[in-house]
C-alpha cells in the first residue's frame, strides 16, 4: 500500500499558543480518515501547515513519498495534496467549467494563469479532458455552462471538490463538507464523495463536526484537543472512547 501522507511531529505555534503540538499522522492510498476535535483544536491549523499555507515551526511532512517540509503550497499541489474549503471560495458569474479550469492552473501555479486572467487562455485539450471526466465523476455534466451563483449550498460543495479533483489529489482535505447543509443534502454529498473516492483510489482526510458524517464516511480517525492528538484508531473505538466524549463535554451519540 502507498503512504500518500507522512506528518511527523509537526508543531505550530502562534505567539504564545502552541496550536499544534508534534502531531503526527500517516495515511494510505485509497483510505479515508477523520481528523476531529473541539472548536480551536488546532484542525484547520494541521491542514494549512500541510497544504504549506503556513510553515511550520517544527516536524516533516512527505506527500506521496516526497519530502515537502518548507515547499510553497504550488510544490504540495503537484506532489498530490488538494483541498476544498469549509466556506464556499467561489465566483458568482463564473460557470462551473471556469471554476475546475482555472482553479487547476491557479494550484499548479501555473505560467498561463495571467492569459486567462486577461482572457486570452484557451483551456488545452488535456484540461478540456480532464474537466469533461471530473463534471461526470460528480453528475454535474448538466450544470457545466451555469454560473455558480444558480446553484444549491450542496451542488456548490461539489464543484469545490470537483476543483479539487482537477488536479488528480492522491490525498484529498476536506474540511467541513457538511457545513450549512441539511442531513440529507449530506448524506447526498457523502455518497457522491464515496463513489467517487472508491473508483478514483485518493485518500480523503475529513475535518468535520458532524459526528454521523464522520462515523458513517471514514474508517479511522484521529482527535486533537489543544494542539494534541489525544486519540486515534478505528472511528468507532475513538468515538466510543471516555477521553474523546470528555473532550467534547460527552454531547453526541455514535449510532450502532
Ligand atoms: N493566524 C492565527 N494567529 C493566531 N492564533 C491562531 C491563528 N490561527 C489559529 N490560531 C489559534 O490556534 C488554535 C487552533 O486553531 P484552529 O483554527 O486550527 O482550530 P480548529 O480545530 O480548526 O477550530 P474550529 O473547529 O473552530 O475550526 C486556536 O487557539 C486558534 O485561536
Amino acid at each position: 500500500m502507498n503512504r500518500v501522507l507522512k506528518a511527523q511531529g509537526v508543531t505550530k505555534r502562534f505567539a504564545g499558543i502552541t496550536a499544534l503540538d508534534e502531531v503526527t499522522m500517516e495515511i494510505d492510498e485509497g483510505e479515508r480518515v477523520g481528523l476531529i476535535g473541539p472548536n480551536g483544536a488546532g484542525k484547520t491549523t494541521f491542514f494549512n501547515c500541510l497544504l504549506g499555507v503556513l510553515q511550520t515551526d517544527g516536524g516533516t511532512v512527505e506527500i506521496a513519498g516526497r519530502d515537502v517540509t518548507g515547499a510553497p503550497a504550488y510544490r504540495r499541489a503537484k506532489a498530490g495534496i488538494g483541498r476544498t474549503f469549509q466556506r464556499i471560495e467561489l465566483f458568482p458569474d463564473c460557470t462551473v467549467r471556469d471554476h475546475l479550469v482555472i482553479a487547476e492552473r491557479i494550484r499548479r501555479g501555473d505560467g498561463r494563469l495571467w492569459k486567462d486572467i486577461i482572457g486570452l487562455g484557451r483551456p488545452r485539450p488535456a484540461e478540456v479532458a480532464r474537466c469533461d471526466e471530473v463534471l461526470e465523476l460528480l453528475g454535474l455534466v448538466e450544470l457545466a455552462e451555469e454560473p455558480i451563483e444558480r446553484l444549491s449550498l450542496g451542488q456548490g460543495r461539489l464543484v469545490e471538490v470537483g476543483r479539487a479533483l482537477m488536479t488528480e489529489p492522491k490525498l484529498l482535505l476536506l474540511d467541513e463538507p457538511s457545513s450549512g447543509l441539511d442531513r440529507s443534502e449530506t448524506t447526498a454529498l457523502a455518497k457522491t464523495l464515496e463513489e467517487v473516492q472508491s473508483t478514483q483510489g485518493f485518500a480523503i482526510l475529513l475535518v468535520e463536526h458532524d459526528v454521523e458524517l464522520v462515523t458513517s464516511f471514514t474508517t479511522r480517525s484521529y482527535v486533537l484537543d489543544f494542539g494534541r492528538l489525544i486519540a486515534q484508531g478505528p472511528t468507532r473505538e475513538v468515538m466510543a472512547s471516555s477521553e474523546v466524549r470528555d473532550a467534547y463535554l460527552g454531547n453526541f451519540e455514535v449510532a450502532q
